[in-house]
């Protein structure tokens, strides 16, 4: 049996990696460093995952186990032995399972010259060359080049909306019906690993793009605005009709955008901004509006959802005005549990709202988009 390594075994690994993988035909081992969900897996060896539409049936997820993540020589005796890695662990932990993922392909390389390719399905451009880059870090020369030519990082795109889990059942893990798993081919090494529901193409680049600029952008706008609302969920906040003239707005200045940038062409674009507008409606996730505004720094980032769209706009010359509405938002989240809100705040109390903008934004002083964010955060 094929045997395939999953970093990560929350809510996108369970409910949408391991599950493809699993129907694959692989073997699926788990690593994580949540202790209580590594000895669930261990333990039970199989989870079920539930569609969030009336009627649907569980499926079952059979055979899987784990390792805990902080035994580096048993993730990479894994690494050694396993015909696909693939990661969802957050864009901010890849640096943290380099070290082990290194020593896996160094034990591997030396004993056999079998092909691997290592998959990062986490929301950001270019996931799996950033993570090859920290995993060279940890390779001698002699390993690189052999690596170089061994193992493959192709970069991926993911789309399935998992909200945060609220069962008895610890494993159990509800996922929207819709999903999308684009991989570059032109970065995988060796065979093409064969599994039901990827779909692979010559560049990722506009996929990835659309998917970020798009899903995940309109998914920011609703949660910053709704949050601002008080309103709990993005369902609920979708249906206040200011939000959803935001998001509409939002996402048609990124649809222009990809429209100049890539070639998508307007009718294609505008089904899929309504079908994604339709996904966001689903009661059935009660998705949080702190879950998709969550980690706040990294969503404001330059390479992000909503600063890396409305700066490439403004160079268009499309004016990205409810893109800055909803970046004035996102520095007004104050949600105490989230670390990164809580940073953002004290930023804000300490040298006020333009230079915290400027901190984690990049965005230069005398912008066009500057004044467009500071006139919508003083009447937020
Ligand atoms: N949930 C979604 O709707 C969704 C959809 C598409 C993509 N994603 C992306 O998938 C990734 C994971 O998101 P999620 O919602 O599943 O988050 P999650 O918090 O449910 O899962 C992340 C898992 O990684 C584990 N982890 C943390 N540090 C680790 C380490 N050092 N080694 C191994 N495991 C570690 C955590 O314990 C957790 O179980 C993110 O990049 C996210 O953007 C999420
Ligand atoms: O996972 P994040 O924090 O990058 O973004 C939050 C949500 O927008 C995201 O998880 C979506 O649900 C997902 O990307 C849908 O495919």
């Amino acid at each position: 049996m094929k045997k395939a390594v999953h970093f990560g075994a929350g809510n996108i690994g369970r409910g949408f990696i391991g599950l493809l993988l699993h129907q694959a035909g692989y073997e699926v081992v788990f690593v994580d460093v949540n202790q209580e969900l590594v000895e669930e897996l261990q333990s039970r060896q199989t989870y079920q995952v539930q569609l969030a539409m009336e009627g649907a049936p569980l499926t079952t997820v059979e055979g899987v186990t784990a390792i805990d993540g902080r035994d580096e020589s048993a993730v990479a005796d894994a690494i050694a032995g396993a015909d696909l890695v693939t990661t969802a662990v957050g864009p901010h932990v890849l640096p943290h399972i380099a070290a082990a993922i290194a020593q896996g392909i160094s034990r591997r390389i030396k004993g056999n010259q079998c092909t691997l390719n290592v998959i990062a399905c986490e929301n950001m451009i270019g996931g799996s060359e950033h993570l090859k880059q920290h995993v060279f870090r940890f390779l001698d020369e002699e390993d690189q080049s052999r690596a170089d030519q061994l193992i493959g990082f192709p970069n991926a795109a993911v789309d399935r909306i998992v909200p945060l889990q609220q069962h008895e059942d610890k494993l159990l893990v509800t996922v929207e019906p819709f999903f999308e798993w684009v991989v570059d081919q032109s970065q995988v090494i060796g065979d093409l690993p064969q599994i039901e529901g990827v779909t692979y193409v010559d560049s990722i680049w506009p996929y990835i793009e659309r998917k970020l600029y798009t899903v995940n952008t309109g998914h920011a706008v609703i949660a910053y605005l709704g949050y601002q609302k008080g309103i709990a969920t993005i369902h609920e906040s979708i249906k206040d009709d200011s939000i959803l003239k935001a998001v509409r707005g939002a996402l048609e200045e990124t649809g222009a955008l990809l429209e100049q940038k890539h070639g998508f062409d307007k009718d294609t674009q505008d089904k899929y901004r309504e079908k994604i507008l339709e996904r966001f409606t689903n009661p059935m996730l009660a998705d949080r509006v702190t879950r998709v505004g969550r980690s706040p720094i990294r969503k404001l980032s330059p390479n992000d959802r909503l600063v890396g769209p409305a700066m490439q706009c403004v160079e268009k010359g499309i004016v990205p005005e409810y893109l800055g509405l909803a970046i004035a938002a996102a520095l007004r989240f104050d949600d105490r549990e989230d670390p990164e809100a809580v940073s953002i705040q004290q930023d804000i109390q300490q040298s006020g709202l333009k230079q915290a903008l400027h901190k984690h934004t990049n965005i230069p002083e005398g912008h066009p988009l500057e004044a467009i964010i500071l006139r919508h955060a003083a009447s937020l």
